[in-house]
C-alpha cells in the first residue's frame, strides 16, 4: 500500500517529507519485526520507549516512522498526537476494515469472560456461523487454535488477524475485553456490535487507581458501541444485578438487552437447581418457560449462560438453538474441571484468582455439601496486593483447612506473597507451602472419602512463571499423579 494513502486515514499529522511514492510493506509496533519496506509506530511503553528503537527500526528497512515527536533521521517521520490511536486507525485501514465485515462481540468484566466466549461460541456454531475466538486461553479460527500473550492483544495484531478470520469465512467473532486493553487503547478501532457486561468485582488494583477508575475502563467498550443513528444497530448486553450495571448502560446510547435473577431482568432465570456438575433452571423469556439442564456447575454459570443467551436473543437466534448448544457443552477447559481416576473424594481445578471468583466457586462448593473442604490456592507475582488477605480470607472461611502456595511469583519473592496472604490470620491452622506440587499432592494425601479438594488459580495454564521464565506446570497433571500415587497406596 502507498504511504500518502495510508496516511491519509488521519486527520491530525504534521511531516516535513514527501510521503508520495513510497511503499509500505507492513505495518510494525516492533523493531524487531522490521522488514524491508515497514512503517515503523514508536509506542511508549509501560517497561520502554518505543521511539528508543528508531535508528534499529531503520537499519532493518523501515521505510518511514510514525512518532510523537519529530526526529531527524534518514526516511520520512509522520508526527501525531498518539501513536496508540493512529496505529488502530491505519491497522484497520491496511487490513481493509475487517471488522466492519463480521460480527465482532466483545465481553468485558472481572469474572466470567472466557467461559462466555464458549458459551457463545457453541451457540452460534450451532446456528451455522462460522466463528473465531480470542480471549485468555487461545485465538481459536474454525478449528484452528494460536497461542496468544494476551488476554486481549493489541490493535495491530487484532485488525491482522481479523482480516486473516474474514478471509477464512468467518462470520461472528467473540472476544473478551479486559480492562488493561480499554485503558491501553488495545481494542481502538474495531467495529463491535455488541458488548457484554458480566460483573464488577476488585481486581488489578496495581493498575486501576480504584474501583471507580476500573469500571471506568470497562465502560469504554460501551461508549464504543457508538451512537443509534449508525447504519449499524448495536446492543449492549447488561448483568443488571451487578451494581455496576448502571454505569456501562449510561456508557451507550445504544439499545440495552438485561440478563439476571430479578424480576427486572428481560431475560432471566426461575427455579435454580444446582448440583456437583450441573446446573437446571427455567428460562423465562418474556410469557416463554423454557426448562435448560446445562454440564455448568454453580450459581454464576447460571449468569454466563443468561448472558449468551441475552447475547443470542439480539441476534434473534431460535432459543430451540440456543438450548441445545448450551446443553450440549462440556463446559471451559480449567473452569470448576474434575479430575477424577475412580478416588474417592472429588478433585476440581478452577482459574478463580479474584476474591469474588474464589468466594463464588467455593459457595459452589459448600453447597455440595461434602464432608471436608480442602483449598490450594495462592495469588500471582506483580499483580494487585490488596487482593491477596482477602482471597486468603475467603479461602479460610469456606475451607475445613487451607494450603497456601505460589502461583505465578513472577519477579517476586514467593514467601512474601505467602505473607501478604496470611500474615493477619489469627486462631486458625493452615498450611504455607512454597512449592505448589507438594502443596497439591499433601492436600490430596490428607483427602479421604466423601472429601473435596479444590486446587485453585491456574485452571488452564500449563505454567508457572517465575522471574521471566515459565517452566511447564498443569493443577491436572499434578493432581492427576498425586491420585495416582494415593489409589497405589491404598491398594
Ligand atoms: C503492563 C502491560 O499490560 N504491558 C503490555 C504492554 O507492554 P509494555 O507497555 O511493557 O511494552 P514495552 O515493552 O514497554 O514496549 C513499548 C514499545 O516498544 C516496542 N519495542 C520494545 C523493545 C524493542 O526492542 N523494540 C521495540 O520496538 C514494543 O514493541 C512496544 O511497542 O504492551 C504489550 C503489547 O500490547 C503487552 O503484551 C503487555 O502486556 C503484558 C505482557 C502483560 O502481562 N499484561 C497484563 C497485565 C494484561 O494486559 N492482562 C490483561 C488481562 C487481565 C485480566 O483480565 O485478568 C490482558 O488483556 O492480557
Ligand atoms: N459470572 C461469574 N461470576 C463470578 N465468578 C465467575 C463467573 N464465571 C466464572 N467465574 C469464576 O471465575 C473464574 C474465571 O472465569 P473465566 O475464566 O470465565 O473469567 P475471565 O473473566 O475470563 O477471567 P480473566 O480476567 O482471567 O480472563 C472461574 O474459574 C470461576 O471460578
Ligand atoms: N489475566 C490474569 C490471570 C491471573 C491468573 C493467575 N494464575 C495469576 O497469575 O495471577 C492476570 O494476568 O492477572
Ligand atoms: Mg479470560
Amino acid at each position: 500500500m502507498l504511504l500518502d494513502q495510508l496516511i491519509d486515514q488521519l486527520k491530525i499529522y504534521k511531516t516535513n517529507s514527501d510521503l508520495k511514492g513510497i511503499e509500505i510493506s507492513s505495518i510494525e509496533m516492533d523493531s524487531r519485526e522490521v522488514s524491508v519496506g515497514s512503517l515503523f509506530v514508536c509506542l511508549q511503553g509501560m517497561t520502554v520507549d518505543g521511539h528508543e528503537f528508531v535508528d534499529n527500526a531503520i537499519e532493518d528497512g523501515a521505510a518511514a516512522i510514525l512518532s510523537e515527536k519529530p526526529l531527524d533521521c534518514s526516511v520520512p517521520v509522520i508526527v501525531v498526537p498518539s501513536t496508540i490511536k493512529s496505529l488502530a486507525i491505519l491497522a484497520d485501514y491496511f487490513y481493509g476494515m475487517p471488522s466492519q465485515h463480521m460480527n465482532v462481540v466483545g465481553i468485558t468484566g472481572t469474572n466470567g469472560k472466557t467461559t462466555m466466549t464458549y458459551l457463545i461460541d457453541e451457540i452460534f456454531r450451532k446456528y451455522g456461523h462460522k466463528t473465531a475466538i480470542v480471549g485468555t486461553i487461545h485465538m481459536k479460527i474454525g478449528d484452528h487454535q494460536y497461542p496468544v500473550r494476551n488476554t486481549t492483544p493489541d490493535s495491530l495484531f487484532l485488525h491482522k488477524h481479523f482480516h486473516q478470520m474474514l478471509e477464512a469465512g468467518v462470520h461472528t467473532v467473540i472476544m473478551e475485553v479486559s480492562s488493561h486493553a480499554l485503558s491501553m487503547g488495545r481494542v481502538y478501532g474495531i467495529d463491535f456490535n455488541s458488548a457484554i457486561f458480566t460483573n464488577l468485582t476488585q481486581d488489578h488494583l496495581d493498575y486501576h487507581l480504584n474501583m471507580n477508575d476500573y469500571a471506568y475502563a470497562k465502560s469504554l467498550l460501551f461508549s464504543q458501541l457508538g451512537n443509534e443513528f449508525q447504519p449499524k444497530r448495536k446492543t449492549a448486553v447488561i448483568n443488571v444485578d451487578d451494581p455496576y450495571a448502571d454505569v456501562m448502560s449510561r456508557a451507550t446510547s445504544q439499545e440495552v438487552v438485561t440478563y439476571g435473577l430479578g424480576k427486572e431482568a428481560f431475560i432471566r432465570a426461575d427455579n435454580i437447581r444446582l448440583d456437583s456438575n450441573q446446573s437446571k433452571f427455567d428460562l423465562i423469556l418474556g410469557e416463554e418457560i423454557v426448562p435448560i439442564e446445562a454440564r455448568l456447575p454453580g450459581k454464576f454459570n447460571v449468569y454466563n449462560m443468561l448472558g449468551a443467551i441475552a447475547l443470542a436473543y439480539s441476534y434473534n437466534i431460535p432459543v430451540e438453538t440456543v438450548k441445545k448448544a448450551l446443553e450440549e457443552t462440556n463446559g471451559v477447559p480449567g473452569r470448576f474441571e474434575a479430575v477424577n481416576i475412580g478416588q474417592p473424594f472429588t478433585v476440581i481445578v478452577d482459574y478463580a484468582h479474584t476474591p469474588d471468583s474464589l468466594e463464588n466457586v467455593l459457595q459452589s462448593i459448600v453447597e455440595l455439601k461434602k464432608k471436608r473442604v480442602y483449598t490450594v490456592v495462592g495469588c500471582g507475582g506483580d499483580r494487585d496486593r490488596t487482593k491477596r488477605p482477602k482471597m486468603a480470607d475467603v479461602a479460610m472461611k469456606y475451607s475445613n483447612f487451607v494450603y497456601f502456595t505460589s502461583d505465578n511469583p513472577r519477579n517476586e519473592d514467593p514467601k512474601q506473597i505467602l505473607k501478604d496472604m496470611t500474615g493477619h490470620i489469627t486462631g486458625h491452622d493452615f498450611h504455607v507451602i512454597i512449592e505448589r506440587e507438594r502443596a497439591i499432592q499433601q492436600a490430596i494425601q490428607t483427602a479421604s472419602e466423601g472429601d473435596i479438594v479444590l486446587i485453585a488459580g491456574k485452571g488452564h495454564e500449563t505454567y508457572q512463571e517465575v522471574k521471566g521464565e515459565r517452566v511447564h506446570f498443569d493443577d491436572r497433571e499434578v493432581a492427576k499423579e498425586a491420585i495416582e500415587r494415593f489409589l497405589k497406596e491404598q491398594s
